[in-house]
């Protein structure tokens, strides 16, 4: 069973991704796969510095991602550019790690943790999706203490995206992360159990 692990910007992905691996689930991660195709020497490396220029490279030859997040995030036809660069190679590695790790333990529940998997369209492809929900005012909140951003760009980060309340609204199952990461911990372990495997 696969199924697809969604939210907002710092709703709380990661948080329960980690959750989910402590209890032995195998969690594909797609801001990890984002990070992996662009290494040095990664086909897509090159494509990205053919298409956004020298200046998104660090003086070591990697990725300068804070340098390519103020071109792309400020304009939608080049986030658009990137994505498809990206996309399809995300696609491809965690198929390949998801697979891999199906073969090795078919037993386990695989999950999939992807930010825009709506967007994408991808929540199609799983058995079902789980949100990882929490109210505007949290979510809020949380970005701009772990980003150091203000208000105003935290607010047009979070608006690059569709809205939470219809990621949660379209979800088979919800995780409800606006209160103590205890509470969380509990409905991980319940949705867990549920399904009577990690
Ligand atoms: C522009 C990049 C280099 C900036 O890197 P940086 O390290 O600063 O941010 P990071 O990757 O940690 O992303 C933080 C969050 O931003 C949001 N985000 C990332 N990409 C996108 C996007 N295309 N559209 C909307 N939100 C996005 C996600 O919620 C993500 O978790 C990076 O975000 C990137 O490569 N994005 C394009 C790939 C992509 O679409 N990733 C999303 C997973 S499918
Ligand atoms: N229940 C909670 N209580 C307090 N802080 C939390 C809670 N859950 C997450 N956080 C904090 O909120 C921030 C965002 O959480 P997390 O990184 O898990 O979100 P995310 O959805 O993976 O974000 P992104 O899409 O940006 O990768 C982190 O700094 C995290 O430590």
């Amino acid at each position: 069973m696969r199924i697809g692990l969604t939210g907002g910007i710092a709703s709380g992905k990661s948080t329960v991704s980690r959750m989910l691996r402590e209890r032995g689930a195998f969690v594909s991660d797609a801001d990890e796969a984002a990070r992996a195709v662009v290494e040095p020497g990664e086909p897509a490396l090159g494509d990205i510095v053919r298409a956004f220029g020298d200046g998104v490279l660090q003086p070591d030859g990697r990725l300068d991602r804070a340098a390519l997040g103020r071109i792309v995030f400020g304009q939608p036809d080049k986030l658009r550019r990137l994505e498809g660069i990206l996309h399809p190679a995300i696609r491809r590695r965690m198929q390949e790690e998801m697979e891999q790790a199906e073969r090795h333990r078919p037993d386990r529940l695989v999950f999939a943790d992807i930010p825009l998997l709506f967007e994408t369209g991808q929540d199609k492809a799983y058995d079902g999706v789980l949100t990882v929900y929490a109210p505007a005012d949290v979510q809020l909140e949380r970005l701009m203490k772990r980003s150091g951003m203000d208000e105003a760009e935290a607010r047009r980060r979070i608006g690059l995206q569709l809205d939470l309340e219809e990621k949660r609204l379209r979800a088979d199952w919800v995780i409800d992360n606006g209160g103590s990461e205890e509470e969380t911990r509990l409905q991980v372990e319940r949705f867990l159990s549920e399904r009577g495997r990690p």
